[in-house]
């Protein structure tokens, strides 16, 4: 069953495959009898596979989207697809070789009609279409993600042009390293473009997507598919079809338009370590005194727009010497059994962080007041500090230490303070 985040944990061989024979005789009885339209069906696949890949490539990290459009159905779940990306934040660009397309069913609505409603709502929208021979030769640094809508369950034989370079582009991109953030990741929607519908990547040269979303139900071919996310997507299946075909299929959590199948992948924790290039931070560019730099950078931080740049996080700790750090007034039981505290201003937008730590005074609560405006700039951290977590009474640092680092590497200057009420006398260290 789908899990509370909206993964299914149903394993990919408990599920149904279906035969590149079924996978027409499904879409003609729902296109039939079951009188849906296929620009209905597009739509939803279409809107299927944005959803698919929202859930796990951020617009933030991932905007630049390439949609390749084959002259199937295939391709019109590509152009709605670049819709919706475009609607949810991403940059989309359209290649579309083919814009002629043959009539779908004669007398009905042709996919030129179709396709043609979608282009016109893409030009609507400015996203640009790019002739094949417009598409730089690398996509590697271009583009964030390439959803492939060249071929669906109607493809056969080898790829003819200019279908077959587009693969080969494809391909090229497989090769590299995918940790490494230049290489675009490959969506391939409903069945991998060049693959047999059945067999899969017979020559062992196919392309190789991150992610395959599986329409209606997944097809024989996606049994081989090894990329890290596989959805399903086309929620649109009525009991009669799941009975007619004994579909096994994973639920649809809530109300989404996919569900992943398979476990979510285990994610490499040092992956996420990241390499902070924010400017070093040199002793010659510091503040004299610390409380000025601590001000420096807290303007910075509001200027720079990041959310609550006043949050901060006080630690302190019992008795037993073992620290809580919740907001709950156990804090200010402990900070009189144990003054010993520190706080912390994270500012991961700017890659800077300031840390106070030393020992806080507890003062009554009337005093508070006057104590908070008396005492000398730099204890009104401490005091802001301890006023902000709601100690219960607004405490302030009799000594302290207080140091600014930035966390850019390799080498992360430090400035560190003792100070009392009376002795601001500062000193430096690097580390
Ligand atoms: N109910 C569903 O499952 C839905 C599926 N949808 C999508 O529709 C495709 C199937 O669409 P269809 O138009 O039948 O076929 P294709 O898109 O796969 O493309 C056929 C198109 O390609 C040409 N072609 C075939 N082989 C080759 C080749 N070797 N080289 C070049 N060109 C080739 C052929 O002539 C046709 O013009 C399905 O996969 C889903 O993505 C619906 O959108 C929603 C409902
Ligand atoms: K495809």
């Amino acid at each position: 069953m789908a899990n509370r985040a909206g993964f299914s944990t149903q394993s990919s061989d408990s599920i149904s495959y279906l035969s590149q024979r079924e996978a027409a005789e499904i879409d003609e009885i729902l296109m039939g009898p079951l009188g849906f339209s296929v620009d209905q069906l597009m739509e939803l696949a279409g809107l299927s596979v944005a959803a698919a890949i929202a859930e796990v490539y951020r617009p933030s990290e991932y905007s630049r989207v390439l949609a390749i459009c084959g002259p199937g159905n295939n391709g019109g779940d590509g152009l709605v697809a670049a819709r919706h990306l475009h609607h949810f934040g991403y940059t989309p660009f359209i290649c579309y070789p083919k814009r002629t397309a043959k009539p779908l069913y004669t007398g009905l609505v042709t996919q030129k009609c179709l396709h043609i409603a979608d282009i016109i709502q893409l030009e609507s929208l400015g996203v640009p279409f790019v002739p094949v021979e417009d598409l730089p030769a690398d996509l590697s640094n271009v583009f964030d993600i390439v959803v492939d809508a060249m071929f669906g369950f109607s493809f056969s034989g080898t790829p003819r042009p200019p279908f077959d370079e587009l693969i080969r582009r494809l391909l090229s991109l497989g090769n590299h390293d995918k940790t490494q953030k230049e290489s675009p990741i490959i969506v391939s929607v409903d069945i991998p473009s060049g693959w047999h519908v059945e067999e899969g990547d017979t020559t062992g040269e196919g392309i190789k997507p991150d992610m395959l979303v599986s329409l209606t139900a997944p097809k024989l071919c996606a049994k081989k598919f090894c990329g890290p996310h596989h959805f399903l997507g086309g929620r649109f299946v009525p009991p009669s079809i799941v009975h007619k075909y004994k579909l096994q299929l994973p639920p649809y959590p809530g109300s989404s338009m996919c569900v992943r199948i398979g476990k979510v992948p285990k994610i490499d924790i040092s992956a996420l370590r990241e390499n902070y290039i924010s400017p070093e931070f040199r002793e010659e560019e510091v503040e004299a005194d610390p409380f000025d730099q601590f001000r420096k950078w807290f303007d910075d931080a509001v200027a720079a727009g990041l959310k609550e740049p006043n949050a901060m996080a006080l630690s302190t700790s019992g008795k037993d010497g073992k620290p809580y750090t919740n907001y709950e007034s156990r804090k200010a039981r402990e900070l009189s059994e144990n003054p010993c505290a520190s706080l912390l201003f994270y500012w991961d937008g700017l890659n800077r962080q300031v840390r106070v730590e030393g020992f806080v005074q507890k003062v009554s609560g009337e005093e508070s007041e006057q104590y908070f405006h008396s005492r000398p700039r730099g204890s009104q951290i401490g005091a802001l500090a301890s006023k902000q977590i709601g100690v219960g009474q607004s405490g302030s640092l009799k000594e302290a230490w207080l140091t600014c680092c930035s966390v850019n590497h390799p080498r992360t200057i430090v400035h560190e303070q003792s100070f009392t009420e009376t002795d601001q006398s500062a000193k430096w260290c690097a580390s």
